[in-house]
């Protein structure tokens, strides 16, 4: 066993480890770097990039069937080549992260490829050698697909995003599991692509976490679209055949459904074993990180790995923060208050802060707003595709926005202001006196506001 000295070791470059690891490089910290995958994480390779230039890709074909009684006619023919293509070649280079590993290494970082074994708040081994950690060790290990314990599943051939994200061509079938953020970006793109999709939710609606109006617009649309969706439909056993494919077992679906593929998408988990968080003295369950995202005096946990959302804006957040803690550099606590996420379903559904029901949980006087953004003037001037409301979640007694969802064409874009609005605590008597501009998506909030005001 040998053993190696560092200021800083982080564990994980993936989006939140990279972005800590090169900035303290630059800085002149003497940084190791260990990643077991490639240095960039999920997002780029199996993530975000390559989820959203599927996305375009199924929005530019919806686009397009939505030609008819607006515009003239058009014949859409789906291909997924050149989406495979651009996957491959402009986002991953057909997953090689050479580019990722030199800026680190240029910024002065050293890389280790490897398996980090946590061994105490200073210590981690990969392979035969041990790294001490003089300042600090970060941990950036983001999150691993949950996969159920259903009867059966272990033994298939599966698929988690990475399978979904990876294909060169399409099934003529997929069954998804799960009807979240994953589940429901990839199952419509693959239908507009002219796969069969059937997502099978356990929970009574898709999109649990979301609003219900959330669940019922995005049903609505997945629907119409052609997709069969199944709520309150626990899997009880998947069976899988080379020749037939998937056979799953759902309650309260009649008859088994089958399909060429499986993409099981039912929520993540952060990748830090139980024996890592003892080994650091945090305990089995609960909160891992303070609000300097630390777990233990100069160990800090970042990105998915923190369990504070799951998104690549919040990788880069908690960066940013760490990054000042190790520095020694003033700034502002983590505040997770308002924090925003965007499900990129067409319509896109935007969310920050509070939904109705944890403001309520929360023990909050609540008020709601809502405008349908076919009711607005951009809405009904787009006419198809304008599916989307924004509601707005209101604490009474603080006269503020807790939240509030913007769902609809451009909803990530439009919840933008909402989440200046909830961020920084801007009353609603100023929200209702800006001019909003006409005719625009974000209108609706200004017409949610007046819905707001006359629930009290
Ligand atoms: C299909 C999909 C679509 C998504 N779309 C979006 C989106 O549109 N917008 C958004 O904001 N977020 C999105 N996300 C979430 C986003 O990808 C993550 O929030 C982001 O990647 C988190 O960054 P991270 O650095 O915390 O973790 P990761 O990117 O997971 O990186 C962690 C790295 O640590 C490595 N690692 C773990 N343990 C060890 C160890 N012991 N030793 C060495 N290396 C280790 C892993 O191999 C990995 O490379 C999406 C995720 C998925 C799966
Ligand atoms: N646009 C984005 O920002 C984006 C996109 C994709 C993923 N992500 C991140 O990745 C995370 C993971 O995505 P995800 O879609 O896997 O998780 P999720 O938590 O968003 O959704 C999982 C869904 O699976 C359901 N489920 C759980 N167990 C089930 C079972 N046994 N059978 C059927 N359904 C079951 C849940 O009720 C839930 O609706 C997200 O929470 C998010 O943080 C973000």
């Amino acid at each position: 066993m040998s053993t190696e000295q560092a200021e800083v070791v982080v564990v994980g470059l993936g989006v939140a480890g990279e972005a800590v690891g090169g900035a303290l490089a630059k800085a002149g910290v003497d940084v190791v770097g260990i990643e077991d995958t490639l240095v960039g994480g999920e997002c780029p390779y199996w993530g975000c990039i390559p989820s959203k230039m599927m996305v375009r890709a199924g929005n530019l074909l919806a686009e397009a069937r939505r030609i008819p009684g607006m515009a003239g006619s058009a014949t859409v023919t789906p291909d997924w080549a050149p989406v495979a293509r651009r996957i491959r070649e402009e986002a991953t280079a057909d997953w090689d992260d050479t580019i990722a590993v030199d800026r680190f290494t240029d910024a002065g970082g050293r890389f280790v490829r490897g398996h980090a074994e946590i061994l105490g708040p200073d210590r981690v081994r990969v392979g035969d050698t041990e790294y001490t950690a003089s300042r600090g060790l970060v941990l950036a290990t983001g999150t691993e697909p949950v996969v159920p314990p259903i009867d059966g599943l272990a033994e298939t051939p599966f698929w988690t995003n990475h399978g979904a994200i990876e294909a060169e061509e399409l099934p003529a079938s997929l069954i998804v599991l799960g009807g979240g953020a994953i589940g429901l970006e990839i199952g419509q793109v693959y239908a507009r692509f002219g796969v069969k999709v059937t997502v099978v939710e356990a929970a009574d609606r898709i999109l649990p976490m979301d609003e219900p109006e959330s669940s019922e617009l995005i049903e609505d649309v997945l629907v119409r679209e052609g997709l069969t969706v199944h709520t309150g439909s626990p899997v009880t056993r998947v069976t899988y055949d080379d020749g037939s494919g998937f056979a799953v077992t759902a309650d309260g679906v009649p008859g088994d459904l089958h399909a060429e593929k499986l993409l099981v998408a039912t929520g993540r988990r952060p990748r830090l074993a139980p024996e890592t968080r003892s080994a650091l003295g945090a305990p089995p369950r609960g909160d891992l990180v303070d609000d300097r995202l630390r777990i233990a005096d100069r160990v800090w946990a970042i990105g998915d790995a923190a369990g504070k959302g799951a998104f690549t804006h919040v990788a880069t957040y908690h960066a940013d923060i760490v990054v000042r803690e190790i520095l020694g550099e003033d700034g502002p606590a983590a505040d997770h208050r308002a924090l925003p996420r965007v499900t990129f379903t067409d319509p896109e559904v935007g969310v920050v802060g509070l939904t109705e029901a944890a403001a309520r949980e929360a023990g909050l006087t609540v008020a709601t707003g809502i405008q349908r953004a076919s009711s607005t003037t951009r809405g009904w001037l787009h006419k198809a595709g304008n599916d989307g409301f924004v509601k707005l979640v209101a604490d009474v007694d603080a006269g503020r926005l807790v939240g509030a969802t913007a769902a609809g064409p451009h909803g990530g874009e439009v919840l933008g202001a909402l989440s200046v609005a909830v961020h920084a605590r801007v009353p609603i008597t100023e929200l209702e006196s800006m001019i909003y501009a006409y005719p625009t998506f974000h209108r609706g909030i200004h017409e949610a506001l007046k819905d707001l005001r006359s629930a009290g």
